[in-house]
């Protein structure tokens, strides 16, 4: 749990961010999104005090996190930011041994852990253990960064614009990794972006700042629903709206009894997409299937469309 209260930071006596309260719990994802310049690195940053507050309290389960000293403090906390930040002329594996070497892991812990992580994001060790950072492709050193900051078995995982540098495509799957990895570990991570499509992708909870207030703090759904300000509302876009709800919904939480006809969509998938689906194929009704074939039943244009409107 990390509990943030009344926290502010002043630079030359202007708040950057103003009295914010929040708690984050524990294995879950939250989201901090908002305008250039509205905080959320600064609000990112004090919780492993690589910026020190102004005022207020933040705790980790429950203990105040000025209690250690910040750099003992930042070996516990991973920390991964745009454009992964890796040294250059360290090897993939001295790289992601960073941390756990200076809490003086002994060499087999720290190989297997190396082992380990490059196999969960799907590098090869052999191939990719003693490359350099130059002889990697983006995405692969976009990955690095996140196993590095991972690599102390941290339960917390801070994020900086960790895809911003990524192509749509490659962007989309290091997103999709994130959250399986993260279900693996169960780790809570904080990660701040401009993009709200991301943010509705990862998000348990969304933090919304403006001009260094938290201006909302809420689930997905409850954001699109119920915006807190004008300001929300623009951030989510009102004619993205419906399709940002569906986003947020599996076809197998649609599903209803009944024989679609044509190919299966995996039960998995996004609401959003299996709008797609029948929208490309000019059908008004799909079967959905499970991870194995199995057909469950079938999502209907219906059902997406009342799932996509207004909250009555
Ligand atoms: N060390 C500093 N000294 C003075 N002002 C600072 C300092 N760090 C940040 N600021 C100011 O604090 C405000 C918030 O900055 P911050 O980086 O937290 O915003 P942000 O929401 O993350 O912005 P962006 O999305 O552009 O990265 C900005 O106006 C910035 O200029």
């Amino acid at each position: 749990m990390i509990e943030i209260d009344g926290i502010t930071k002043r630079y030359d006596g202007n708040a950057v961010v103003d009295n914010v309260t929040m708690a984050i719990a524990p294995r879950t994802v939250t989201v901090i999104v908002g305008t250039s310049g509205s905080g959320k690195t600064t609000l990112l940053r004090m919780i492993n005090r690589l910026v020190e507050p102004s005022e207020g309290t933040i705790r980790l389960d429950g203990e105040d996190h000025r209690g250690m000293p910040g750099h003992m403090l930042r070996r516990r906390i991973g920390y991964a930011i745009q454009g992964h930040g890796l040294f250059p002329h360290r090897t993939v594996a001295q790289n992601i041994a960073t941390v756990p070497a200076l809490l003086g892991w002994d060499r087999h812990r720290i190989d297997a852990k190396v082992t380990e992580l490059l196999t969960l994001f799907q590098l090869d060790p052999a191939m990719f253990a003693a490359r350099f950072p130059h002889e990697l492709s983006g995405g692969q050193q976009q990955r690095v960064g996140v196993a590095r900051a991972l690599a102390a078995e941290p339960n917390i995982l801070l994020m900086d614009e960790p895809f911003g540098a990524l192509d749509p495509i490659i962007r989309a799957k290091a997103q999709a990794d994130l959250l399986d990895i993260q279900k693996v570990l169960k780790t809570t991570i904080v990660l701040v972006t401009h993009d709200m499509d991301e943010a509705f992708q990862l998000a348990d909870r969304i933090a919304v700042m403006d001009k260094g207030a938290l201006v909302q703090y809420a689930t997905p759904a409850e954001l699109v629903q119920n915006p807190a300000t004008d300001f929300v509302q623009t951030l989510i876009g009102p004619s993205e709206r419906p399709f940002r709800l569906l986003s947020i919904g599996t076809a197998g939480e649609a599903i209803e009894p009944g024989v679609a006809s044509g190919e299966p969509v995996p039960a998995a998938m996004s609401q959003r997409d299996a709008l797609s689906h029948m929208l490309w194929s000019g059908r008004n009704a799909l079967p959905v299937a499970d991870a194995d074939g199995t057909i469950l039943g079938q999502v209907t244009l219906e059902a997406l469309t009342r799932r996509a409107a207004k909250p009555q």
